[in-house]
């Protein structure tokens, strides 16, 4: 028996993502019609003998607690939330929670970072774990970046022939190797002896020094992987599937397409059927993939994709283009405007002839391995950097307006255009 853990962090970890995370929790934005981490749980589901799947964060149990009941409900099998009692770091809570994790004795368990996303392969994994025989307390899931771009994660030096791990760095100041770690492993119960002698450790200092700040927080990465490399039980198992992070908005609409094109293999009928408009008015014309939510109503005369995901109840008007987006439930664009690189947050409203307009984030497709940077909101001279525009929720458009590269917050109402601009 198999299970799984999902690490979501909490409210204070979501900061890069506003201001989309003020009202939804980031693990459940939505992005290719389902909340980010429902993509995990689908991999995991997909793995014979897994049963359980555990979500650990420090979000308030309240805002998980309809989408778990959800979840269980859509794939019958034992899913919960254990909340932290504060954030105890990546190895913290699932040593906190290592009772749960060990119930039924599972003969490994997954371990995946809430905010990758990817075409995970969950059972090459498993059987890549069991080719190494007792030996792995884990394996990582690795895949290559650019040499500039690995330090912002943890970088891998691994024997070629056998990939046991001989060197792991932790975000390094300088180039380490362009293998990097996927945030997605599997482990061994005998895992929580190695995090146990952390954690004893830990204890140990703040009862001898009383440095006690965090005594219970344990990096799974700094604490745990760095030690283990070199000795024989750390495993690197790359992958060329697709993988990125979701750090910022603008990696949503990067994940938003890869999901989306995931669906032409194994949920066709999450896809709208592309080609033109059809003669009785039933369906809008359709370019490339495009969710479209059973209950959201797109008039017959619009055009959507590639790469576009609508909500639940969202209303899209007669001769609206939109490509490259997300709008969320409730939202509605009114007839003839034009929607490119953005998120329409939920209730959130476009007047007629309106252009809402970002410039894409996505990794340089001239550069081989290349991941999506994740720059800050603002440039050394305090400019607004060029991202893909996002309406918070309940926000509302005029019509015959400019919205370019810009960020507004929730529940603002706009009377003219804007350029480059953060409107609070
Ligand atoms: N439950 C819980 N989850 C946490 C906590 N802290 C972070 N997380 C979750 O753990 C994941 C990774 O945490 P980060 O601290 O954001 O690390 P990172 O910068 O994304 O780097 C990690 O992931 C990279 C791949 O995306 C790796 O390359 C890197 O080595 C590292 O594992 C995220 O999904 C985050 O929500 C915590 O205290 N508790």
């Amino acid at each position: 028996m198999l299970k799984a853990v999902i690490l979501i962090g909490g409210p204070l970890k979501g900061t890069r993502f506003r201001p989309l995370s003020l009202d939804i929790p980031k693990p459940l934005f939505p992005v290719a019609g389902l909340p980010m981490i429902q993509h995990h749980i689908e991999a995991c589901v997909s793995v014979p003998n897994l049963k359980e799947i555990l979500i650990l964060g420090y979000y308030p149990a309240s805002e998980l607690t309809q989408f778990v009941a959800a979840m269980v409900q859509e794939y019958k099998i034992n899913i919960r939330y254990l909340q932290e009692f504060m954030a105890l770091g990546t190895a913290g809570g699932i040593y906190h929670f290592r009772d749960q994790i060990r119930l039924g004795s599972p003969e490994a368990f997954f371990i995946l970072n809430g905010d990758v996303c990817a075409d995970f392969p969950l059972v090459e994994m498993l059987e890549f774990h069991q080719q190494k025989g007792n030996k792995p307390l884990m394996t990582m899931l690795t895949t290559e970046a650019t040499r500039q771009q690995s330090v912002h994660f943890g970088c891998i030096v691994q024997d070629r022939d056998t990939h046991e791990v001989t060197h792991y760095v932790e975000k390094p100041s300088t180039f380490v190797s362009t293998l990097i770690n996927c945030g997605v492993y599997l482990c061994s119960l005998e895992l929580f002896h190695t995090i146990a002698t952390v954690f004893n450790a830990r204890q140990q200092e703040y009862y001898n020094d009383g440095a006690g700040n965090g005594k219970e927080v344990i990096q799974l990465e700094r604490d745990v992987l760095m030690p283990l490399a070199g000795t024989g039980r750390l495993f690197a198992m790359p992958t060329n599937n697709w993988w990125s992070q979701i750090k910022t908005a603008g990696a949503a609409i990067y994940a938003n397409r890869h999901y989306l094109e995931l669906y032409r293999s194994h949920s066709k009928e999450r896809l709208v059927e592309r080609g033109p408009a059809a003669g009785d008015g039933s369906k809008c014309s359709i370019i490339g993939d495009v969710h479209i939510h059973p209950t959201a109503s797109v008039h017959h005369t619009a055009t959507l994709g590639p790469n576009v995901s609508i909500g639940s109840n969202a209303s899209i008007g007669p001769g609206v283009r939109i490509r490259e987006s997300i709008v969320l439930s409730g939202a509605s664009i009114a007839n003839h405007s034009l929607i490119l690189h953005s998120i329409v947050g939920r209730l959130s409203s476009v007047g007629q002839w309106s252009r809402v307009e970002g410039t894409p984030c996505d990794p340089n497709p001239n550069k081989p391995f290349a991941k999506m940077d994740n720059y800050s909101l603002f440039n050394s001279d305090g400019r607004l950097n060029p991202s893909i525009t996002i309406l918070g929720c309940s926000v509302t458009v005029p019509p015959e307006v400019i919205l370019l590269n810009s960020i507004v917050l929730p529940y603002k109402e706009l009377t003219r255009s804007f350029k480059n601009e953060i409107i609070l």
